[in-house]
This record gives structure tokens, sequence and C-alpha cells, in this order.
């Protein structure tokens, strides 16, 4: 069968997107994901979406990591998507599209950057190394450093990631080091990816929100990651609890192909 996808990154997190509206019904199985996702055999992804139709919505996000399962919410993927229905003819100022982890709005600002609104987020675990732990749609582990261009990424996410506590389930694990007032860097190694990305979504989130969880003067955190520039945007509604989060950032067309199944 031959598969028409679109290549789109949100600033180098890089994604196969597949329209598969209007009752096109593929159904991809986790190899064939994999297979697909893979940078020598395959198109080369961090991650693979489905755009599927959803009553009441824009439409439907399903979404797999580049080892070919499914997970859990992906905000630079969800960003490309909002950016991939516009390209595809559906103009609006707002949308309302439905994930994994339920509805979300997102809206497309006149630079190109795609905003997109987050699951609120109720708690926020402190670790015994004063390390942080919550869910942005996705589990993440933040650590603040001091270095973080000289942090061997992949063997200290993987030391974390597979720790007895998360080796189940898996969890993101960011290195997040604090430039200035409002302003950090962070660096992920994607659970599902299982090295470092150029950049993730729901972990520049994590990353913004415990940078101002112990300081109540910050509702906008400037985010540099290896692939470009974000925003987060919040209201801290309590001592670990966020309502109206925004990340915003840049989601742009790679190109578009046809493969062989
Ligand atoms: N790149 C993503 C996160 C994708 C999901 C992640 N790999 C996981 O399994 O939790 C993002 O931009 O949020």
């Amino acid at each position: 069968m031959k598969l028409t996808f679109y290549k789109y990154q949100g600033t180098g997190n890089d994604f196969i997107i597949i329209d598969n509206r209007n009752d096109k019904n593929i159904s991809l199985a986790n190899h064939q994901v994999k297979q697909l996702c893979d940078r020598r055999f395959g198109i080369g992804a961090d991650g693979l979406m489905l755009m599927n139709d959803k009553e009441g919505f824009d439409f439907d996000m399903q979404y797999y990591n580049a080892d070919g399962n499914t997970s859990t919410m992906c905000g630079n993927g969800g960003r490309c998507m909002v950016k991939f229905a516009y390209n595809m003819g559906l103009s609006k100022t707002e949308y309302l599209f439905n994930a994994i982890d339920g509805p979300h709005k997102a809206a497309i600002e006149n630079n190109g950057w795609v905003d997109l609104k987050m699951k609120d987020v109720n708690a926020v675990e402190i670790s015994m190394f004063s390390d942080y732990i919550l869910d942005t749609g996705s589990p993440h582990y933040v650590k603040p450093v001091n270095n973080v261009m000289d942090i061997d990424v992949v063997k200290l996410g993987r030391e974390i990631r597979y720790n007895k506590r998360f080796a189940d389930e898996g969890i993101n694990v960011n290195f997040v080091e604090q430039e200035d007032e409002g302003k950090v860097y962070v660096r992920t190694y994607e659970r599902g990816v299982e090295d470092e990305t150029l950049s993730c979504g729901t972990g520049v989130t994590a990353s913004a929100l415990s940078f101002a969880h112990n300081d109540n003067g910050f509702n906008h955190v400037n985010v540099k990651t290896p692939g470009g520039n974000l925003a987060v945007d919040f209201d801290k509604t309590g001592e670990t609890s966020f309502e109206n989060i925004w990340l915003c950032g840049p989601a742009t067309f790679v190109f578009k192909g046809e493969i062989e199944i």
C-alpha cells in the first residue's frame, strides 16, 4: 500500500503526519510506525501522528513514539498538527482538537507561531534530589543544572528513565539551566525515542512550571532548546497547581512524500 505522508518539525522535534480523515481508515501496526520513523530504513522522525476525524472537534490527534508505541501527549506534535490543519485548508482563529489527555485549544499567531493550550497541572512532586516530577500531558522529570551544555543527556537521562521507579512506564528527563530572569535552557531525553531530541514541548512546559514553582513572580518563561526557542505562559493557581498553560513556538512543514508500506 502507498502511504502519503507529511513531515513537520517544531523546534527540531520532527514528526510524520498522516491525514486519516474522511473514512480513510488507515491503521498502522507498531512495527510499521517504527520502520517509518527509522532515520536509515524509513522517513525518519521522533514520532508519528494520525489526524483522525472526531465529532465536535477540528480533529483527533493519535500519537506514536519513534519506537512504534502509542504514547501520551506530545506538545510539539500538537502544534505541528495545528499548522498541518491550517496548511490543509482549515483556516480558523481558534482550533479545538482532541488528544489522549483531552481537549486542546490552539491558535496561530501572525508570525506563524502556534500556541497550544496544555492540560492543567495539579501536582508537582519534589524528589529526594530536589528535582521535580510532574505530568504536563506526558510524565516528566525535571533536573535543574548549572552547566546544561556539558551534561551527558543520554547517559544521565537513561539512568533516571530506567531507574526502578520509572522503568516500567518510562519518563522523559529534562535538564534545565536558568539563564536569566524568566529564561531557561532545556535539553531533553525522550522516552520512546530513547535518545536526546532537539526539543520536547511537554518537557519545555514541565521545565517552565518547575522553574516557576518556587517563584510566584513569573507567569511567562522563555525557553531555549537545541532546536530553537519557545515560550510558556501560565497562571499559578496554588502551591503546586497551574492553569491556562500555553506552549508557544514555531511549527513548520518540511516535505511531503509517498512511501510503500
Ligand atoms: N516530543 C513530545 C513528547 C512526546 C511523548 C514522549 N516521547 C513520551 O512518550 O512521553 C513533546 O513535544 O511533548
